[in-house]
């Protein structure tokens, strides 16, 4: 590996480079790995939905940075990032997790049982704008994070930033979508849409932002 002299140095996350961070940071819990055997077995070729172990060691971090009580998830899948949040909450804490489907949410209902936290996690089912938007609109949330469908992303932030206290924490999955946002090629659907959010939330007056390029990429938002 060289250190370039002309620009900072940036290392490739290659999955030798990916294992180190993982072994260098917040551990998983046992639930966890329990979880991922679950999914790779039960859910197929959706099993790569679940956030990488990196991101999940991050929300941990940044929940319990911002004292969390009150965390908010929007796509839930089979419970690995409900799991990453929920292990940083007080013993008061809640967590709402929003998703459509029964059948994947039942593997991260065992996982919050297993690993002893289903007391402080709430799931309801349904489309998630709904959800959120039967939310009082009250800034008292501390930290949310969102992983659904991409072409929602703007509506949830703005379902989300009203109800979130000075100084939370909204956090952002897949916005780079394999590299889709780049470049001005046509593209639709999810791509299109967080071409046309990511530049949107950056300029947003709302929320000061950062975007990492950590796994399929993460923009954390905070709340001014
Ligand atoms: C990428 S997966 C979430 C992965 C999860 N964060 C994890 O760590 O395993 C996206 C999830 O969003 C859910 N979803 C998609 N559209 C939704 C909607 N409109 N409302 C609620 N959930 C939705 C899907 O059912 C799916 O479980």
């Amino acid at each position: 590996m060289e250190f370039p002299a002309d620009q900072p140095m940036r290392v490739q996350a290659t999955q030798e480079v990916v294992d180190y961070v993982v072994a260098s940071g917040i551990a998983p819990l046992p639930a966890h790995h329990e979880l991922v055997a679950r999914t790779e077995k039960e859910t197929g070729d959706k099993a790569g939905m679940r956030i990488a172990p990196e991101q999940g060691a991050l929300i941990t971090l940044l929940a319990r940075t911002v004292g969390a009580r009150r965390a908010v998830e929007v796509g839930t899948f089979t419970g690995y990032s409900s799991l990453s949040i929920a292990r940083a909450l007080p013993a008061d804490g809640h967590l709402l997790c929003c998703d459509t489907s029964e059948e994947w949410t039942r593997i991260a209902r065992d996982g919050w049982e297993s690993a002893g936290l289903a007391g402080l996690i709430e799931l309801r089912l349904g489309p998630a704008l709904e959800t959120l938007r039967a939310l009082p609109v009250e800034e008292d949330i501390d930290f949310s994070f969102v992983d659904a469908d991409k072409t929602g992303y703007a509506a949830y932030f703005e379902e989300l930033v009203v109800r979130t206290r000075p100084g939370g924490l909204i956090v952002f999955d897949n916005v780079l979508y394999g590299g889709r946002v780049l470049g001005d090629e046509p593209v639709t659907g999810n791509a299109a849409a967080l071409r046309e959010f990511n530049p949107a939330l950056a300029a947003d007056p709302r929320v000061d932002v950062v975007m990492l390029p950590l796994a399929d990429g993460l923009t954390i938002a905070r709340k001014r």
